[in-house]
């Protein structure tokens, strides 16, 4: 009994002291936020489901003035949809690294370039960003039109007025996309609609965003012995294999064609067509060859970033576009501008150029439906940004999903609008679906001339027509949805 007594006593001490300490730290901010609880600061807000989550960021950043402060038990957090503190987050060079969300990415994407921080991610985005150059993206047009085509091919056996679930039949178009190109190794997964690797990023996306948001399942002693982890390893199995063998098959090609460095001109690299593998494989950086592990990592970043990224960006454009018969037709019309008589005929990299009207089309569909609709800075050290001051150790969690849906900024922000975009004066800081800055989209570019390929595809041989079901659009990493996104289609 008294033993019991004695618990209950110091159970209380501690959280009274625990909660002392969070009202006190609370005080060192002007970032305003909810009370939060002892012990589990406010770690009972987040642990929601993810299509709940962007609905409570709204709801506590509306509440807050655009930003709040909050504590995922002891660790800090700022929720943040305000424009001024993204811009001036997003410019800091102080502000580069990623927040604590990450770790829970890392198991799967090790140290790569989205998760990596400091000298590593400076060395390795100075190294790559040559192999994204427009020169090296225009050989990879065909690649996209040979995706297009086998993506076409399926489509026309649904087009027959039933339901058509677009993520996972783009998601393999997409896949096929990035590995063909920029890894330079086929996988068909297209031809494989049963893609293991594609379920797998859906489990692993879901289970790490599902740590990020709940406190109570972050610590890896807790999460060790739950039903997930061994959900996430099987899920780790099929990912790492997969990215093991592109490596393998694409030594192995090298090593027959007897290439073994980027000769004696490093540029001569870069403008052979599979440059990004090649230029991990054979590239020295400081003197070294890329370790494996390293080497393993970007490809897992990569073939994550480069296809799920896209997939959500086309299935929401061809999502919303059904309920837009009159912007279909503005699209093909400009289609029909470019490719007259031979309209069948795949557009090569200037065609892409001249769809300006399908750029916006996308940007506008980009604005409603961010591919990544969360990203995340960690705070190094306490600092003033915006008038608003940022403690050392908080994970700052940039909400573009609802910055870009902000009445503030955007007329009528629900509705979709692409001739919003034809203004030039418009700031760049309230679009930021590729975000902006040092620790920008790498692959902004070769995801727009996909998308371009793909969508243009799709609009000239298909009306899109709506089937009245709503997404539930959910955070999981990537903006999914929990019931599909659903159209139905007819041929032209
Ligand atoms: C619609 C398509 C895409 C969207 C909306 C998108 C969006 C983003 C965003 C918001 C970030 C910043 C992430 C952060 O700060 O945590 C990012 C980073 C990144 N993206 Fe993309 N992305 C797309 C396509 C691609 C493609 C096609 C690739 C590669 C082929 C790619 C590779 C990367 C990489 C490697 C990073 C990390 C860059 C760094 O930190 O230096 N992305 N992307």
């Amino acid at each position: 009994m008294v033993f019991i007594l004695l618990l209950f006593v110091t159970f209380c001490a501690l959280a009274l002291l625990s909660w002392l300490s969070l009202m006190l730290d609370k005080r060192r901010t002007n970032v305003k936020g909810p009370t939060p609880y002892p012990l589990i600061g406010n770690g009972h807000l987040l642990a929601v489901d993810s299509a709940e989550f962007l609905r409570v960021l709204k709801r506590l950043e509306t509440e807050y003035d655009g930003s709040a402060f909050i504590h995922l038990f002891s660790a800090r957090y700022v929720l943040t949809s305000n424009p001024k503190l993204i811009e001036g987050i997003l410019t800091s060079n102080e502000l580069n690294d990623k927040g604590t969300s990450y770790n829970f990415i890392r198991p799967w994407l090790g140290d790569g370039l989205l998760t990596s921080t400091g000298p590593k991610w400076k060395a390795h985005r100075k190294f790559l960003t040559p192999a994204f150059h427009f020169n090296i993206l225009q050989n990879f047009v065909p690649v996209f039109c040979k995706s297009a085509a086998v993506l076409r091919h399926k489509l026309r056996h649904q087009a027959d007025g039933s339901p058509v679930d677009l993520f996972p039949l783009l998601a393999l178009a997409a896949l096929d996309s990035v590995t063909e190109s920029i890894m330079g190794v086929s996988v068909n997964a297209q031809s494989d609609s049963e893609s293991e690797f594609v379920k797998a990023v859906d489990v692993m996306s879901s289970i790490a965003s599902m740590r990020m948001r709940n406190p109570f399942v972050q610590p890896d002693a807790v999460f060790n012995l739950l039903p997930y982890k061994t959900q996430q390893d099987k899920a780790l199995e099929i990912l790492h294999g997969t990215t093991r063998k592109v490596i393998k098959a694409r030594k192995e090609e090298l090593r027959k064609a007897e290439i073994s460095d980027l000769g004696p001109n490093a540029e001569t690299g870069i403008k052979n067509k599979h440059a990004f593998l090649d230029l991990l494989l054979l590239a020295e950086v400081d003197g070294k060859k890329i370790s494996d592990d390293n080497v393993r990592e970007e490809v897992d970043t990569f073939m994550f970033e480069g296809h799920d990224t896209t997939t959500s960006g086309m299935t929401y454009c061809i999502y919303i576009l059904s309920y837009h018969e009159d912007i279909q037709e503005k699209i093909l019309a400009e289609q029909k501008s470019i490719f007259g008589d031979i309209f069948e005929r795949d557009p090569t990299y200037s065609d892409l150029q001249e769809m300006k009207y399908l750029d916006l089309v996308i940007k506008e569909s980009l604005r409603l439906f961010p591919s990544v609709p969360l990203i995340e800075r960690g705070v190094s050290k306490d600092v003033d940004v915006a008038g608003l001051r940022l403690l050392k150790g908080t994970s700052v969690v940039i909400d573009l999903f609802n910055m870009q849906r902000n009445p503030d900024l955007y007329e009528d922000p629900l509705e979709f609008r692409p001739e919003r975009f034809e203004s030039r004066t418009r700031n760049p800081f309230h679009w930021l679906p590729f975000s902006a800055g040092a620790r920008n989209c790498i692959g902004q570019k070769f995801a727009t001339l996909e998308m371009k390929v793909i969508i243009s595809d799709v609009v000239k041989n298909f009306k899109i027509l709506p089937l009245g079901e709503e997404p539930v659009l959910a955070a999981d990493l990537i903006l999914r949805s929990k019931n599909g996104v659903k159209v139905k289609l007819q041929p032209r």
